[in-house]
C-alpha cells in the first residue's frame, strides 16, 4: 500500500494541554492515513508521550480535536505499545496475552492449554525469540517483556479493521536483529493498510521505517515531512537545534583491577570471566539471551548465581546483598526502570538521595531540605533533566528525564564500579551525547565501568574494549581498531 492515499486514520487538529505551568502540546496537528508511518520525534520532555496519552484517552486535552472517522467508514481502531510496557509483572507471556484463563474441570483442559501455549509461542515467535510463556514476565529480560507488549497489540488484528498502531518508543530495550525484525513487523502492519504512529530517538530507525515525520519542539510542531527529504543531520537539528558533538576517543589511563569476575553462571549465563579496571569503559553486547541483560545484575548482587566468584577492589560481593555492594563502591542503573531503577511516587529529589552516599554526608546535613535542593540542581543540570522539577512525581517527568535521574542517583555516589544497564534508553540524541561524555569523564576519575547496552553503535563510541556475549560465553573480545559498530554487530548474531 502507498503511504498517504485514502481516507485519514485519524485527524489531530490543534490539540493543546497543560500541566500547571508546563505546555505539554502547543496546537498540535497531524494526519494520518492507511499505510502511512508517521515518526515522532522530539527532545525529551517535548510532548511525544502525552500526545500519545491523549489518544489513549489517559489525558483529557485542553484544546483542540481527535477524528477517528473519516467520511462514512468505521471507526479507526486504536491499539498502543506504552513506554512502560502495561505487562502485569506478576502474570506470565500467556496470561499477558489473554490465554491460559480458567477452563473449569474440563477433560480437554491439558489439550487447550497445549494449544494456547502453541499460540502464545507463535505470537513471540515472529520476532524470532524463544522463551518460557509460563515463567512470570517479571523473569524476563527487558527485550523479551517488549516483545511481550508488542506481540499482545498486534494479537487477533484482522486486515479488513482500518487500525493504528501506536508505538511509544518500542526498540529502547532491543538488540540491532530485535530492532530490524520489528521494524519488519511494522512495515509488515502497514503495508496491509494499517496506520503507525512512531515515537522513537534513534534517528536512524526514524528514516528507516517511517514515511514521514512530526518533530516537536516544547509542545510545538517544529516540522512536519517526508522522510525522504531528510536525513541523519537534518533530524539531528530537528531534535537538537542544532548538531551534536560526539565523543572524542579518550586516552585511557588504565589502573589496577577494580572488578575481576571468574566462572561466573546463573540465567542464561554459562561460564564468565571478566575484568575491567580502573579508568576502563567495557562493553556487553550480544542479542537477546546471550547474557547481555543479566550480567551487570548479577555482578552487583541483584540477580542469582549458579557459581562463580565476583570481587570489587579484593573483596568478594554475594549475591542478594546489594547493602555491601554500595559500600563496597558498586552502583547499577538497571535496564528497566519502572521496576528496578526507582520509585516512580517518589519526588525527583528522594530519587536522587535515595542511595547513601557512603562515609559523605552526616544524618543532620541531610535533613537539611535546602542543602537537598541545592545538591539536586545541580546534579539535574550536570545530567541535563529538563525542566528542572525537582520536586515532582518522578511517574510526571517525561521517560527520558526519568532514565537521567536514575543516572544521577548513581553517579552522586562517586562509585568505584558503575554498572550500566541501557544507560541512554529513551533519552535524546543531544542528551546522549551528555551522559556518554559523563561517562567517560567518570571513567577519567578512575571508575571502572561495565556497561551493557543493545545498541552496538553506542558501544563502539563509547568503550575502550567490548565483550561480546552469545549463549552465555565469550565469543569475541574487541578492542583498538577492531572496535567498530559493525564488527560488534556482526560478532552478536550466531553464526
Ligand atoms: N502528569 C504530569 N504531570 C505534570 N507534568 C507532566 C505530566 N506528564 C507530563 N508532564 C510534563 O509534560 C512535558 C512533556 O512530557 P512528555 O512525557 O510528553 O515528553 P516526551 O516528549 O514524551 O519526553 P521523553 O522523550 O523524555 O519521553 C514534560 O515537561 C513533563 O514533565
Amino acid at each position: 500500500m502507498t503511504a498517504g492515499r485514502g481516507r485519514a486514520l485519524v485527524r489531530v487538529d490543534g490539540l493543546t494541554k497543560s500541566f500547571g505551568a508546563t505546555r505539554a502540546l502547543d496546537s498540535v496537528s497531524l494526519t494520518i492515513h492507511p499505510g502511512e508511518v508517521l515518526a515522532v520525534v522530539g527532545h525529551n520532555g517535548s510532548g511525544k508521550s502525552t500526545l500519545v496519552k491523549i489518544l489513549a484517552g489517559f489525558h483529557t486535552a485542553d484544546g483542540g480535536s481527535i477524528g477517528l472517522r473519516d467520511g462514512a467508514g468505521p471507526p479507526t481502531e486504536l491499539r498502543f505499545i506504552h513506554q512502560d510496557l502495561g505487562l502485569v509483572e506478576t502474570m506470565s507471556t500467556l496470561e499477558n496475552l489473554g490465554l491460559g484463563g480458567r477452563h473449569g474441570r474440563s477433560p480437554w483442559l491439558p489439550l487447550r492449554r497445549a494449544a494456547e501455549r502453541r499460540v502464545a509461542r507463535q505470537l513471540v515467535g515472529q520476532f524470532g525469540v524463544d522463551f518460557d510463556v509460563d515463567a512470570p514476565v517479571r523473569e524476563l529480560s527487558p527485550a523479551e517483556r517488549t516483545i511481550v507488549a508488542i506481540a499482545r497489540a498486534l494479537q487477533g488484528w484482522d486486515e479488513a479493521e482500518t487500525m493504528l498502531l501506536v508505538l511509544d518508543e518500542p526498540t529502547a530495550a532491543l538488540h540491532g536483529a530485535e530492532v530490524e525484525r520489528l521494524m519488519a513487523v511494522v512495515r509488515r502492519v502497514a503495508e496491509r493498510g494499517a496506520g503507525v504512529l512512531f515515537i522513537s530517538h534513534r534517528l536512524d530507525e526514524v528514516l528507516g521505517v517511517a514515511d514521514t515525520v512530526l518533530a516537536l519542539r516544547n509542545g510545538r510542531v517544529v516540522g512536519h515531512l517526508p522522510c525522504s527529504d531528510t536525513d541523519y543531520a537534518g533530524l539531528v537539528d530537528l531534535v537538537a537545534g542544532g548538531s551534536v558533538d560526539s565523543l572524542e576517543r579518550r586516552d585511557t589511563e588504565r589502573g589496577a583491577a577494580v572488578l575481576r569476575v571468574r566462572g561466573l553462571a546463573g540465567r542464561s549465563i554459562r561460564g564468565l570471566d571478566v575484568t575491567v579496571h580502573a579508568g576502563e569503559i567495557v562493553g556487553v553486547a550480544g542479542i537477546l539471551g546471550s547474557g547481555r541483560d543479566e550480567l551487570c545484575a548479577m555482578v552487583f548482587g541483584g540477580h542469582p548465581r549458579d557459581s562463580g566468584v565476583v570481587e570489587l577492589a579484593g573483596h568478594p560481593l554475594a549475591p542478594g546483598d546489594l547493602r555491601g555492594a554500595i559500600r563496597r563502591g558498586a552502583a547499577f542503573v538497571p535496564g528497566d526502570r519502572h521496576q528496578d531503577g526507582a520509585v516512580m511516587t517518589m519526588t525527583g529529589v528522594e530519587n536522587l538521595m535515595a542511595v547513601r552516599v557512603p562515609g559523605a554526608e552526616s544524618r543532620w546535613r541531610r535533613l537539611r531540605k535546602g542543602h537537598e535542593a541545592r545538591e539536586a540542581a545541580t546534579w539535574f543540570s550536570t545530567c541535563g533533566v529538563v525542566p528542572a522539577a525537582p520536586e515532582m512525581e518522578l511517574a510526571r517527568f517525561s521517560g527520558g528525564n526519568q532514565q537521567k535521574v536514575v543516572l544521577a542517583k548513581w553517579l552522586r555516589t562517586r562509585p568505584r564500579l558503575l554498572l550500566l544497564e541501557e544507560p541512554t534508553q529513551g533519552v535524546d540524541v543531544g542528551a546522549k551525547a551528555l551522559i556518554h561524555r559523563l561517562i567517560a569523564t567518570t571513567a577519567g576519575e578512575g571508575t571502572a565501568v561495565l556497561v551493557a547496552s543493545s545498541e552496538a553503535k553506542e558501544l563502539a563510541e563509547l568503550c575502550d574494549r567490548v565483550l561480546v556475549l552469545a549463549d552465555g560465553v565469550l565469543v569475541a573480545e574487541l578492542q583498538g581498531a577492531d572496535l567498530t559498530e559493525f564488527r560488534v554487530l556482526h560478532a552478536s548474531v550466531p553464526a
